[in-house]
Parts: C-alpha cells; sequence; structure tokens
C-alpha cells in the first residue's frame, strides 16, 4: 500500500504544478488543485511529505532488517552502513512500481537454497489450516476494503457534480452558491467520511489477521525446526532457517496483506473506472487506453533495470556488512593478529563499492522520476486538452472532464498498484512456499512414542551391535565399521585413539543423534529405537562435551535447564557435586548471575562445571563424557576432574578421551582407529601390550616435554 501511496503522490504532484490560463479550463485547473487535498485517511497521509518520509524511514528499516536477517548479521553493526543505501534501494521499490518481479524474486532466495534445492511448493491446504481461525477478521477485511474501492469508484463521479455546480456559477453568477453546493458536498463529505471509517476498519482487521498468522506460522515453524534430528542441521544451516523464521515469514505476511487489501481495491477500482470513464466520454477513454498501456510498457522496461541494480547493490551492502561482522565477530583473533588495518581496508572497499552501486542507482531514479513526472504531466495536460475541446463542442461537461481526470488518476494508480501486487505475489508465495517446506517436514528420529524402562529395573547396559554408519550428508564416507562395544552397568569406559577415529561418533549414536546404517545400540537389552527419545535423553543419558553450550541466562537457569521443574535446593545440590558452588557463591549475584551470550562472561572451567551440574541434576543413569576437560589449562582440569570423579560413581560412564592422562583409572580402555575398536583392556594391560595403547601414551609423553 505504501508504494501506491506515494505513487499517488508522484501522480498529484505535476497535477499541482501544473498552470494553465484558458477560458473554462482554467476554471476546471482551479478546481482540479482543489481535488488534490485529502480523501481518505488513508491517502492523506501520502501526501504529506512528513509522513512520506516516516513512510519511507519505517520501509528503510524494514529493509534493513530484512537485509540483516537473510545474511544473518547483526543489526546493530548493519544499521549504519546500510542506511543510506537501503533509502535508495527503498526508493527504487517505490518508484519502480511498473516493473517486473523477477528481479526481486530471486533477491529474496537465499542464494544457497537456489543452487542446491529446487524450489520448494506453496501448499495452500497449509495457508488454509493458518487462516481458519481468523476467517471472520479475514471475511470482514475483505467486505469493509471491497466497500472502500466501490466508493473510490463513486467519488469521481461525485467530484464531477460539484464541479458542475462551481462551474455554472462561475459562467452565469447566478442563483445561491452555498445552497447549490451545500447538497454535493455534503454528500461527498459522508462518501469521504465512510470511506476513511472502511479503510481504517479494513487495515485493523488485517493487521489482526496477519499478525495472528505470522506469529502462528512462526511458532510452528520453530515447533517443527526444534522437532527434526540433529542430520537436518548438518545439511542446513542455521542462518537460513532462522532466515525463514524471520525474513520469509515477514515477507509472506506482508504479501497476504497487500494482495488482500490493494488486490481487491486496485482490481475494482480499475474495473470500476473504467466504466465510469467509457460512460462519462468514449472518445477520451479510447485514447487513454492506447496512452496509457504504451506507458506502463516503458516504466516496466526502467523499472526492471533499476530493481536490477537495486538487487545488486543490496547484494553489495550485504557483502560489506558480512566483512564488518566476520571481523567484529572475532574480534580477539583480529587483534591478537594485529590486523585492524587490513579489515579496515577490506571493509572500506566493499563500502565504497556499494556506494558507487547506490549512486549509480540514485541516478536512475532520478531519471527514471523525471521521466515519469514529464509523462504523467503529459497525460494530464493531454487529458485537459483534449477534454476542453470537447467542452468547448459541448460534447462534454466542465464537471465531466474533472471527474474523467480524477477517474483516470485512479486507473493509473490501479494499474501501477496491480503491477506491484503481482510481483509482491510471486515473492510472497516463494516465501510461503519456503516456511511451509519445513512445516510439514516430518523428522526421521521421532522425539516421542516409544517404550520406557521403569527407573527401579533400569540398570544402564549399553550394547553397540555390529554398528556400521555414515554420516547422512557423507553418505559414501563409512565411520564406523562392525562396532562393538559393552558398557557394563555402572562401570567406566573409555574410548581413546586418533583424531577422526570415529571417537565421537560413537557418543552420538548412543544419544541418537543418528541412527546406525546397520546394527544396534541397546540399553538394557532394548533397542533404542523402540525407547522413548524424550525420557532416553531428558532422564537417562547424562550429556557433556568440549565446549559446553549456556544460554545467556541466569545461572541458576542453565542448571535447570537439565530438569525444567528442579527446586532451588536441588539447583544447588548439583552445582556442589559439580565442583561449582563455591565459585558461584563468590559473585556477587550468585545463583542469579547472567552468564552473557553462550556463557561469555565465564572462564572454561566454570563453564563445564555448569555444564557438569546441569547434566547431574536429571541425575542421569548413563552418563556422556566427550572430551569434557580437554579444553581446559591444568588447574582447571583438576578441579572439574574431581567433579567429573564424583559424578561418575554409580553411573555407567563412556569417557571420549584425548588426555590420557584422566582415563586411567576406566574399567575399560578401547583403542579406536578407523572405526573399529583395535585394542582393549585397562590401563595396566594395555601398557603391557606395548601397541597402540602404548604408543599413543609415549607420543602424548614425548609431546609435553616439547
Ligand atoms: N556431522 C558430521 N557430518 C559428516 N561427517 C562428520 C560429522 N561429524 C564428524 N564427521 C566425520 O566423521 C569422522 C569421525 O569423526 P569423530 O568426531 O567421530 O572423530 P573423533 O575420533 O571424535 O575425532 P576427534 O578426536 O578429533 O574429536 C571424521 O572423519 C569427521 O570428519
Amino acid at each position: 500500500m505504501f508504494q501506491i501511496l506515494c505513487c499517488r503522490a508522484s501522480i498529484t504532484a505535476p497535477v499541482r504544478s501544473l498552470s494553465l490560463h484558458s477560458n473554462k479550463t482554467a476554471d476546471i485547473w482551479k478546481l482540479s488543485r482543489w481535488y488534490t487535498s485529502p480523501r481518505s485517511p488513508a491517502y492523506s497521509s501520502s501526501q504529506q511529505p512528513g509522513n512520506a518520509v516516516s513512510r519511507i524511514w519505517s520501509l528503510t528499516q524494514r529493509a534493513v532488517r530484512q537485509s540483516t536477517s537473510r545474511t544473518s548479521k547483526p543489526p546493530g553493526v548493519a544499521l549504519k552502513f546500510i542506511l543510506g543505501p537501503a533509502v535508495l534501494t527503498v526508493s527504487a521499490r517505490l518508484f519502480c512500481h511498473v516493473a517486473h518481479c523477477e528481479a526481486d524474486v530471486n533477491n529474496n532466495t537465499p542464494l544457497e537454497v537456489v543452487a542446491k534445492n529446487p524450489a520448494p511448493e506453496f501448499k495452500w491446504h497449509i495457508l488454509w489450516e493458518f487462516v481458519k481461525p481468523q476467517l471472520f477478521a479475514l471475511l470482514g477485511a475483505v467486505a469493509l476494503a471491497f466497500g472502500a474501492a466501490i466508493l473510490n469508484i463513486q467519488i469521481p463521479l461525485m467530484l464531477g457534480a460539484l464541479v458542475n455546480v462551481v462551474a455554472r456559477y462561475l459562467r452565469e453568477q447566478t442563483g445561491n452558491y452555498v445552497h447549490e453546493i451545500r447538497g454535493p458536498a455534503l454528500k461527498l463529505l459522508v462518501l469521504y467520511g465512510i470511506q476513511g471509517l472502511l479503510t481504517s476498519g479494513y487495515i485493523v482487521l488485517l493487521s489482526r489477521v496477519g499478525e495472528r498468522v505470522a506469529a502462528d506460522m512462526r511458532k510452528t515453524l520453530f515447533a517443527s525446526l526444534l522437532r527434526q534430528d540433529v542430520a537436518f542441521y548438518d545439511a542446513n544451516k542455521t542462518g537460513q532457517l532462522v532466515n525463514r523464521l524471520t525474513a520469509d515469514i515477514q515477507e509472506f505476511k506482508s504479501s497476504f496483506k497487500l494482495v488482500i487489501s490493494q488486490g481487491l481495491r486496485s482490481i475494482t477500482q480499475t474495473i470500476g473506472c473504467f466504466v465510469s470513464l467509457y460512460i462519462i466520454s468514449p472518445k477520451l477513454t479510447g485514447l487513454t487506453v492506447i496512452v496509457l498501456p504504451c506507458l506502463v510498457g516503458a516504466g516496466a522496461l526502467f523499472g526492471s533495470f533499476l530493481r536490477k541494480l537495486s538487487r545488486l547493490a543490496q547484494e553489495q551492502v550485504a557483502k560489506a556488512t558480512g566483512v564488518a561482522d566476520e571481523a567484529l565477530g572475532n574480534v580477539r583473533t583480529v587483534k591478537a593478529f594485529a590486523m585492524e588495518e587490513r579489515e579496515l581496508q577490506l571493509y572500506a572497499y566493499e563500502v565504497d563499492k556499494s556506494c558507487e552501486m547506490n549512486e549509480n542507482l540514485g541516478s536512475g531514479i532520478a531519471v527514471f522520476q523525471g521521466l515519469s513526472n514529464i509523462a504523467l504531466n503529459c497525460i494530464v495536460l493531454g487529458t485537459i486538452f483534449a477534454g476542453g475541446t470537447l467542452i468547448s463542442s459541448n460534447e462534454m461537461s466542465p464537471g465531466d472532464l474533472m471527474s474523467f481526470l480524477v477517474a483516470s488518476q485512479t486507473v493509473q494508480r490501479s494499474l501501477a498498484g496491480i503491477s506491484i501486487l503481482f510481483g509482491q505475489m510471486v515473492r510472497g508465495l516463494s516465501s510461503g512456499a519456503r516456511v511451509f517446506e519445513y512445516l510439514s517436514l516430518v523428522p526421521s528420529i521421532p522425539l516421542s512414542g516409544g517404550a520406557r524402562i521403569p527407573y527401579d529395573s533400569l540398570t544402564g547396559r549399553v550394547d553397540f551391535v555390529n554398528i556400521s554408519f555414515s554420516y547422512p550428508t557423507r553418505p559414501g564416507h563409512q565411520i564406523l565399521t562392525k562396532f562393538n562395544l559393552t558398557l557394563p552397568p555402572c562401570k567406566t569406559v573409555a574410548i581413546v585413539g586418533e583424531s577422526g577415529g570415529g571417537k565421537s561418533t560413537v557418543a552420538s549414536l548412543m544419544e541418537r543423534f543418528y541412527d546406525p546404517t546397520s546394527g544396534v545400540v541397546m540399553v538394557d537389552g532394548l533397542d533404542i529405537r523402540t525407547l522413548d527419545l524424550n525420557w532416553l535423553r531428558g532422564k537417562v543419558i547424562g550429556y557433556i562435551n568440549q565446549e559446553p553450550v549456556l544460554f545467556g541466562s541466569s545461572i541458576m537457569d542453565n542448571i535447570r535447564f537439565g530438569k525444567p521443574g528442579a527446586t532451588d535446593a536441588e539447583v544447588i545440590n548439583a552445582a556442589k557435586q559439580a565442583n561449582a558452588h563455591l565459585f558461584i557463591t563468590s559473585f556477587p549475584d550468585g545463583y542469579n548471575t547472567v552468564v552473557g551470550e553462550r556463557g561469555a562472561t565465564l572462564s572454561g572451567g566454570q563453564k563445564q562445571r555448569i555444564a557438569i551440574a546441569r547434566a547431574l541434576i536429571k541425575n542421569p543413569c548413563i552418563l556422556v563424557l566427550d572430551e569434557a576437560t580437554s579444553a581446559l589449562d591444568a588447574e582447571s582440569e583438576r578441579v572439574v576432574q574431581e567433579a567429573l570423579d564424583r559424578a561418575t560413581s554409580g553411573r555407567t560412564v563412556l569417557i571420549i578421551a584425548h588426555r590420557l592422562s584422566t582415563i586411567q583409572g576406566a574399567d575399560l580402555i578401547c583403542v579406536m582407529s578407523n572405526g573399529r575398536i583395535v585394542e582393549a583392556g585397562t590401563h595396566l594391560e594395555l601398557l603391557g601390550k606395548g601397541g597402540f595403547y602404548s604408543d599413543l601414551i609415549r607420543r602424548q609423553r614425548a609431546e609435553r616435554k616439547k
């Protein structure tokens, strides 16, 4: 709708600037100046420069948000630099309303997606599920928008009647002007009032429907994304997924609203006003029918060129933002290598390029605007000229000409609106299709359903039987081949071995992040594929990995993440078991200390101990420690190891270890190479064998000495 508002502003501007001084035509012109006063609240705002600027500003912000979310960049960083170009970009969209939509469609589709996947299909039945709960409000909005459009067709005719009264009075100077004008003027006023009410009404209803549909979509999509298995996240970039939740739904919502309000309005008005034009003057209508399509065609060509420029400029801005994002996101590395100057140069190069492209775009817009102003002025001039000729031969009244002018401008606006609408509709459909694609995606590993073993009878024995496995993203690359291993209840088994040998993969299979290609993982003799995954992950297995990820909330909340209903006392108890209580209580805010994004305000050892507390609070029967201490320095390792020793007693434990010093007390140590266990035994047994394990120990000692 904003495009239309501005479109109207650009059409009425030349009308105001014309000055004609001939006889009846001059009278008409004076009245046409008066006509340009606001007709409805929706239109009036566009005519005030302040409002137009604020609309452009809000669109700019939207464009900035979209641009930043598409590239997954922090808006704060991007805002400063995108702002200028975005104004131009938005301006281009505002003024190139007759352009084809192709360029924009591409613009809204992440390039990787286009390259890899065929475009997803738009599924109308899914849309219907979201729209159904809002059906009454939607029908109400459609009815009100339709009513407003019908009134918009009536207004030119009413204006014509009004002009006829004024023109007659100017010509004849007889009768009571106020008395004669009062009737049509009051009718027009009432019409304006009703139209204003209808317009406000449908905007309110439509924005309610749009927002609710979008909110429902966001919640459903987020739930669907959370349900997907880990393989899905291996194959899809998080940025793209977030993009679907934000930019795609935003785009779909805008299109949805625009298509209903603008579509209905533009089509009704175009048809209605064409009928009015024909009734007023078939001759003038014939002229308009010849001229308008030529202008619209020329505008479409120029517009598509400008859109292309705009898209390239937007991509360049995103590129510049990407450089800034990477530098600021890795600021420690940049500083550590004293690369500030180089990063600045890289950024300046990209910004200068985007500045140049946006300047070109600005010049293009300027030329386009200038030409379209001339064209539109000429249309008005031509209409008045031809109409004046018809008036002088008494084939038309001044009021008819006034009605014709207003109705023809309504047609122009509506046609422009329809052309925007097609572009917006295609964008909306492809955004919607991208959202729906993941809504209907069924995870290959269902989160719920399946058996639960009563806690009292759960022993915690785990068996890997004849497991072969390759990751779904690399099906040809076999990671585990006929892998067999048993974790006896309440015993600690460690897996060591060369990097890339498949140790962490074993832990992932146990968590059922993936299913084996063949073979079976069993808990207490039951295939884990038959067990309830929520129960298995939530209650049975505790998982601690090398880089614990904390949420940006309080320490209390982070530990409670392991058991959502846990009391404060349970949280504190888990923290004590994890050797974390002392350092937590030394913070001024204690357990309420907010740990910053991904736990940035804590040391590695502190984060790890909170992660241990988070795993322990659910009192898991089986514990998986995937290199839990390998990222720590010696002192942190000692404290964390103490916590782990305490945490592992009485549980079945699988330790994936790099540092062999931490697993010497394990009941069984397995050495893995190329997806198989090549050696197994206790520390002393393996040392005695003098095989892979003792070789590893020797190598690690030698490395430490260096
Ligand atoms: N998500 C994944 N998708 C595809 N391949 C993967 C994935 N994760 C790991 N791999 C590959 O699987 C192989 C085994 O990886 P894994 O992480 O299990 O080894 P690792 O023994 O734990 O190594 P490290 O000691 O270095 O952590 C490697 O070749 C790795 O590139």
